[in-house]
């Protein structure tokens, strides 16, 4: 006992003279993320040992439906609405629309049949839930103190967890949370530094709990303390998206929403992303050396994901594929938005002395933040005028105001002031270029590793679409294989890693009572990759998503690569939209091969594969 207690204020003592030393610390600076960054890499080395297997893979099996497991929990939500009682909210009608949006979502990507199956699927499920609501699971809930997880000291927390001699030390969040989860099981409590506690979730049925009774308006409220700086300096205190909660987020999500979530407005974007899709094509085509290859495509694809988010905010073209370099104002645009990416990442591995006087990594973010301030400023004033001009030849509403851009939408809608505007496409330009991008990234790593999947991709584009030369959504809809390919690599490699919350009420999460306002974390990667969810884990079949699969995924929260209910993803299906028209207009024309043998998934604000890609285009 007493060298124990020795030993750990030796530890503690170690930990302080490190702290104090310590301004600009990787480890410490872990713990102040409170959520994202991650490295899914299953080796040390960093190296992704994912689909190293050479045997040829599975024909995709039927061509009729998707059997996206989803769909299964949200095709018959009345019944688990009508049985459940979900506290902090007010009355069935409200989860219902809630829940009906939610609905309509999946509906529209899966196409899925009703029997009976499925029917007995839901209502068990809902009994379940129930069953987790009782008052008898709350009486006989193991107290909070109880969550096992990695040692703590007073005052600290587990701070020493990190430092030389700690479990976590040297390991990447990824290691980490697959180490909490191996030693501690599916529920993980961690004080990562002091002040702070977080509850880890690796079990899907706590992860529809925590969904299911988050409410109209769900608190994510642990991301972008810099983005919440500057927005309290220079913003006039409104927040965006990422950074809003409550009755503030909701005004914003709702007054954005109807402009690029339901499917028919995606419609209307689907020819101007095509157009995009083709030039990105045809710069490939340009980029790439005697031989077809190219080094490394990245940059690219980066360039693509910009300019079609470009489009469909500004209506207008950013020219990012041109070599020429004359429109300065774009390049700047193109390297601010990069940088505030870079920012977001290197302050989740800083301490926060920004909020005391202007760091370095402030300093260029802020310049950052003030150059897209003004570029898109600029085009605020610019759809402002446009639609003044409109009205004044008594042509408003005349044309289809999307094909105007998002921009315009926003400047008409008298609810939302200069600065909710400007910063709702600050957030849609960085939560949506980066994450596509790298989804588009392990799209083609995977369509290059794989020839005989991407010959049958490939024909059912042309069997589909025959010749036709502009596409429209539902031609884009009915390419179930494209659709099946994409849902399968998303699995494979989650780009947005884990999915956090603050609890709107007491839970009930594997056993443990966990209170109002925690932080939970629920790590989406390891539980979409895990057996005991999904069949065939490892293995990469986009077949698993058609209708009659054979390996199948088990639960219907084990997949959530763009989170879920009403603060899910605002751009998934823009996102989905641009890699559809990627694949289709490349695998038109080219044939891909010759990738990377294996990648490197780096650490940063998603998962991201760490460039070169190299690709060998073959013209067709
Ligand atoms: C592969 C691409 C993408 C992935 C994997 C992804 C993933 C996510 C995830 C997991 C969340 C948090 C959801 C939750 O907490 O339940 C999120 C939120 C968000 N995403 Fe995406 N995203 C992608 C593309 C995009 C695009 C293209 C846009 C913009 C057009 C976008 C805009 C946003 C915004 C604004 C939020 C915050 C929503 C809110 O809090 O109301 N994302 N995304």
């Amino acid at each position: 006992m007493a060298s124990t207690l020795l030993r750990k204020s030796k530890d503690l003592r170690r930990v302080c003279a490190i702290v104090v030393k310590s301004v600009h610390i990787d480890t410490l600076n872990v713990l102040i993320r409170a959520e994202s960054t991650s490295v899914p890499t299953r080796d040390s080395s960093n190296v992704d040992v994912r689909e190293q297997s050479t045997s040829a893979p599975t024909k995709f099996q039927d061509s009729t439906g998707c059997n996206c497991p989803f769909e299964h929990i949200f095709e018959n939500l009345d019944y688990g609405i009508s049985k459940v009682r979900y506290a902090g909210q007010t009355s069935s009608s409200e989860r219902k629309s809630t829940f009906q949006e939610e609905m309509d979502l999946e509906k529209e990507t899966c196409s899925f049949s009703q029997d009976e199956k499925v029917e007995s699927g839901i209502k068990q499920r809902a009994d379940e839930i129930a069953r987790k609501f009782s008052s008898d699971a709350y009486k006989n809930a193991k107290p909070f103190s109880e969550i096992p997880g990695f040692p703590t000291l007073p005052i600290l927390g587990g701070i020493h967890n990190f430092f030389p001699g700690g479990v976590l030390y040297g390991l990447t969040w990824r290691e980490q949370k697959w180490l909490m989860q191996k030693k501690y099981g599916n529920i993980v409590k961690e004080t990562p530094f002091p002040g702070f506690t977080r509850i880890n979730i690796f079990d899907p049925d706590d992860a529809e709990l925590i969904f299911r009774t988050e409410g109209k308006w769900p608190l994510r409220d642990s991301f972008f303390f810099m983005q919440k700086h500057f927005n309290i300096l220079h913003n006039k205190g409104v927040h965006g998206l990422a950074t809003a909660q409550e009755a503030e987020w909701h005004k914003l999500r709702q007054g954005v929403s109807k402009y690029i979530v339901p499917p028919q407005v995606i419609g209307e974007y689907c020819r101007g992303v095509q157009m995009v899709a083709r030039d990105f094509v045809t710069r490939l085509g340009k980029v790439k050396d005697s031989e077809g290859l190219i080094e490394n495509v990245i940059p690219h694809i980066k360039n693509f994901s910009f300019e079609a988010i470009a489009l469909v905010c500004f209506n207008t073209r950013l020219g990012a594929f041109s070599d020429d370099r004359s429109n300065q104002e774009n390049i700047d645009f193109i390297q601010s938005v990069d940088t505030i990416l870079e920012c977001s990442y290197l302050e989740l591995k800083q301490i926060p002395l920004f909020r005391y006087y202007k760091t370095k990594t402030y300093r260029r973010y802020e310049n950052a933040m003030q150059c897209t301030k003004r570029i898109c400023l600029k085009h605020i004033a610019i759809a402002r005028e446009r639609h003044r001009a409109k009205i004044v030849a008594g042509e408003a509403g005349v044309e289809q105001e999307v094909y105007m851009g998002l921009i315009t939408n926003l400047i008409t809608n008298d609810n939302l002031s200069e600065e909710e505007v400007f910063i709702i496409m600050h957030d849609i330009f960085t939560g949506g270029v980066d994450t596509t991008s790298h989804m588009l990234s392990f799209v083609l790593y995977l369509l290059a590793k794989h020839p005989n999947y991407q010959e049958q991709v490939r024909e059912e584009i042309l069997g589909e679409l025959k010749n036709k030369d502009l596409l429209d959504i539902e031609d884009v809809r009915a390419l179930k294989l494209v659709r099946a390919f994409v849902k399968e690599t998303l699995r494979l490699y989650a780009v947005a890693p884990a999915n956090s919350r603050n609890l709107k009420q007491d839970l009930v999460l594997s056993g443990y009572l966990v209170p109002k306002g925690s932080v939970v974390l629920i790590h989406n990667d390891w539980i979409s990759l895990n057996e005991g969810y999904v069949e065939d884990a490892e293995k990469f079949m986009p077949e698993r998503w058609l209708r009659h699969a054979t390996s199948k995924i088990n639960h219907p929260f084990a997949y959530l690569p763009f989170g879920f209910g009403p603060r899910s993803c605002l751009g998934r299906r823009m996102a989905e939209l641009e890699v559809y028209l990627a694949i289709i207009e490349l695998l038109k024309k080219y044939k891909l091969s010759q990738t990377n043998e294996v990648i490197k998934i780096g650490e940063g604000i998603v998962n991201a594969l760490v460039p070169p890609l190299k690709i060998r285009l073959t013209p067709r």
